[in-house]
């Protein structure tokens, strides 16, 4: 705190209650020499004393007046002009609950803080890990999970489907710890056959086995003092898995087929997509690995579970391949709908193929054939914004519609007697909704 702080501060917490103090010292001392006064006189002194009382209770009240003005005017001044920027949400008070109580200048002063609040946590998130996009809660529950964990030395474990970013992830806990200016070395125990795996991970000395011509350091040699990242630490054999375990305690490996002790400075980041804890009762894990890995876990979740995302990921990942080119708003319902069993990295091969085959405009049917027969929520898709909250029933019935025509047309790659079939309606009511809605079906042919 710089020493205008400290001099705000005081001002703010003594003045107050010392001008309260003061004016009621004074109002006792006045009181009490007009009474005496009075008295003095043989006059009685309560009419007088109740005019004094009035005055004293008006300069009060005014005294009150002013400090609130001075303290709620820039509060309020900040408030009126945050809510005219329009970045924030309509705060309208009609969606109050009924029972809400309290000043209603003050409700929308703590909504706009929420607001303003939760903007800035976007922002800074964003500044802190452009790599990283999303805003759903749950994307930025696991930012500020990385940024607890990050300049600690603890042990990160994350856990998540295929595809869902973890690797990313232990990129960011690398950038943000004080490792960042050592090497990042990443791992996958699944993709080394068995036998090389511990060769991998420790190193070897020369002649250690056949075709280890050479002495070679291991990945945890080669991290130095930076981080160690552990893929599908779940596929590690159990015989390796103790190996590890020792490293992990010990800090000091021994090159296989060597007999020097090797310490190790590197930060240990592990990642699963296997359920560790059940691997563990059936004794496919070791117990003790699992917990000495299970101190911080990072669980990502899966994209079918933040949809709001995929939008923002879908814009990101076609501006990494094909900057110039958009997506046509049935492409991304689709996109949304869609249940993404390979999370992102299937959203991203989706959009590199779509991006080659399409022209400026990626419609629905460049994308792959799993996209458009696998639509798992075709009602979950989000409609597009409302144009007011009150917006009418038939406009919002009009956007379900023609979202379901959209969606039986992918899934039947545009033959329109099938997608009546799904809708349940004739072939000829389809055809009359499509030119009301200017679908043109041949765009989900195939
Ligand atoms: N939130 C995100 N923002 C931007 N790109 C992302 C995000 N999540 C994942 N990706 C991208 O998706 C691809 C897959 O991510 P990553 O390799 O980190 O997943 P993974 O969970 O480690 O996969 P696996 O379990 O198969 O190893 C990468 O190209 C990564 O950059």
């Amino acid at each position: 705190m710089t020493m205008k702080d400290l001099r705000f501060n005081i001002n703010l917490y003594v003045i107050i209650p010392v001008i309260f103090a003061g004016l009621t010292i004074l109002s006792l001392l006045s009181a009490y020499r007009l009474t005496r006064f009075y008295l003095d006189r043989h006059l009685p002194p309560e009419w007088p004393l109740l005019a004094w009382g009035a005055v004293l209770t008006t300069l009060t009240f005014a005294c009150g007046l002013l400090v609130v003005k001075f303290l709620i005017a820039p509060v309020r001044r900040f408030v009126d002009r945050t809510q005219t920027m329009g970045v924030l949400r309509d705060i309208g008070m009609e969606n109050d609950p009924p029972h809400a109580t309290g000043d209603p200048e003050l409700h929308r002063f703590e909504r706009v803080f929420d607001q303003v609040t939760e903007i800035l946590s976007k922002v800074e998130a964003r500044t802190l890990f452009p790599e990283i996009v999303g805003q759903s809660t749950a994307i930025r529950a696991v930012l500020n999970q990385i940024l607890k964990v990050a300049p600690t030395d603890a042990i990160v474990l994350i856990a998540g489907e295929t595809g869902t970013g973890k690797e990313l992830v232990a990129h960011s806990i690398h950038r943000h710890s004080r490792h960042q200016s050592h090497p990042f070395v990443a791992m996958n125990c699944a993709a080394i056959p068995e036998g090389l795996l511990e060769s991998e991970l420790f190193g070897h000395e020369k002649g250690a086995f056949t075709g280890a011509v050479n002495r070679k350091p291991g990945k945890m040699e080669l991290a130095g003092a930076g981080t160690l990242f552990l893929d599908e630490i779940g596929d590690m054999p159990l015989e390796t898995q103790a190996k590890m375990l020792r490293a992990l305690e010990e800090k000091r490996i021994v090159r296989v087929g060597g007999i020097h002790p090797i310490t190790v400075a590197a930060r240990f980041i592990a990642a699963t997509n296997k359920n560790l804890p059940e691997m563990v009762q059936q004794e496919l894990f070791r117990q003790d690995l699992f917990y000495r890995l299970n101190v911080f876990v990072i669980q990502l979740p899966p994209l079918r579970e933040r949809r709001e995302d995929i939008p923002l990921l879908a814009e990101h990942l076609l501006d990494q391949v094909a900057p110039e080119k958009h997506f046509a708003p049935a492409t991304m319902h689709l996109l949304t709908a869609h249940a993404w069993p390979g999370n992102v990295r299937e959203l991203q091969n989706a959009i590199q193929s779509a991006a080659v085959l399409a022209g400026a405009t990626i419609e629905p049917n460049h994308l792959p054939s799993a996209i458009l027969q696998n639509i798992t929520t075709p009602l979950q898709t989000p409609a597009p914004p409302l144009p007011n909250g009150a917006a009418a029933l038939d406009e919002r019935l009009r956007t379900i519609e023609k979202q379901m025509i959209v969606n039986a047309l992918s899934q039947t790659r545009g033959v329109q007697k099938q997608a009546a079939e799904i809708l349940g309606i004739k072939e000829r009511s389809l055809w009359h909704r499509l030119k009301k809605y200017e679908i043109d079906a041949g765009v989900f042919k195939r």
